[in-house]
């Protein structure tokens, strides 16, 4: 009987890499201090013991660390051990649990190159499992019934934080300490309660089995770099990155991804000494970025993020530019993924 459920459920594989999911307080009381990345994934899952209702789970520990210290060649390390996972026949969805601060970053980088439509989704928690109200244990089982539920397949990389099932291209984290921290300025796709998952939404961006980017063909990622507008900046952090050798910068920019009149000039040198310039917004949640809005973009041969935050366009132009140098191109990328 016993060998006939484990059958009938799905085989799920948890990529750990560590993060608060993996986290310890020395007491109960600590829900913000902590150190992350310090429990194994066995131990992870044996903390759920629920999860073997929904599903064959086994874990892997890919990494184990704090997400933001992670690098391209982590993010390329982790993408290549999904891909093969996700052409085993007896893996149904995969797990990623991820620290929360670029958990958006990775989550974003997977739905472009995956090609694969089982159910890949990524999880965090804002509390270490030591502490109080700790959020790791439900988001964790969460994200096993989405990713064993036939019902996520293409649907692109998922996030379930919250009790929200959340598009891995739209959502970001938008509030710390509280539970609430991920959002998306297009609404969430749909809500996972006591292990169903409930949809109402699909997403219109091209994505994983849709999506011209390939994990298999990717061995490094180009040097993109983020530069921050406010009052009085000046271009030296612009002019530094890209002698550093950035081959494209985000302008995080103000508002409507606007430019400084001390900064334009340096951009402009630089766009003709072949570094990309790509303007985004760092508005906290909605930016929208339109071509020739603000700044002269078509002669200046800038492009425009619209609606991806920094660290989103950050993903996407050095994906795009494993393909292609062309800023038209890269354009055509910006609006359809
Ligand atoms: N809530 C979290 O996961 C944050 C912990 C850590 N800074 C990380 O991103 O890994």
């Amino acid at each position: 009987k016993e060998a006939e459920t484990q059958q009938k459920l799905a085989n799920v594989v948890i990529l750990a890499t560590g993060g608060t999911i993996a986290g310890a307080g020395a007491s109960a009381a600590n829900s913000a201090t902590y150190q992350a990345a310090k429990v194994g994934v066995d131990k992870l899952i044996a903390g759920v013991p629920e999860l073997a209702e929904l599903a064959n789970v086994r874990g892997e520990q890919v990494m184990q660390i704090a997400s933001e210290s992670i690098s391209n060649d982590d993010l390329l390390k982790l993408g290549k051990r999904v891909a093969e996972l996700a052409e085993s026949k007896d893996v149904d969805g995969i797990v990623i649990t991820h620290g929360t601060d670029t958990l958006e970053e990775t989550a974003y980088f997977l739905n472009l190159v995956e090609k694969t439509d089982k159910p890949i989704v990524v999880v965090g928690s804002m509390r270490p499992g030591t502490a109080m109200s700790a959020d790791g244990m439900l988001n964790l089982y969460n994200a096993v019934a989405v990713a064993s539920d036939k019902q996520s397949r293409g649907k692109g990389v998922l996030v379930t934080m919250n009790d929200e099932i959340q598009s891995g291209r739209d959502v970001s984290k938008s509030v710390n300490i509280k539970t609430e921290a991920f959002k998306s300025a297009w609404g969430p796709m749909g809500m996972v309660v006591e292990g169903k998952s409930y949809w109402f939404r699909l997403p219109a961006k091209r994505h994983t089995v849709n999506s011209e980017f390939d994990i298999k063909q990717i061995s490094s990622l180009p040097q993109v770099d983020i530069a921050y507008g406010y009052g009085n900046v000046t271009d030296t952090a612009y002019k530094a990155l890209a002698q550093n050798g950035a081959k494209a910068l985000i302008h995080a920019g103000t508002g409507n991804g606007s430019v400084s009149s001390r900064v334009v000039p340096a951009l402009q040198e630089l766009r003709k000494n072949g570094v990309q310039i790509i303007r985004s917004s760092h508005v906290n949640q909605g930016g929208f970025v339109l071509r020739n809005a603000e700044q002269p973009d078509d002669k200046n041969d800038w492009v425009v993020a619209h609606d991806l935050n920094p660290q989103k366009a950050r993903i996407l132009a050095m994906v795009a530019m494993t393909k292609t140098q062309d800023s038209k191109e890269l354009q055509r990328i910006f609006w359809e993924y």
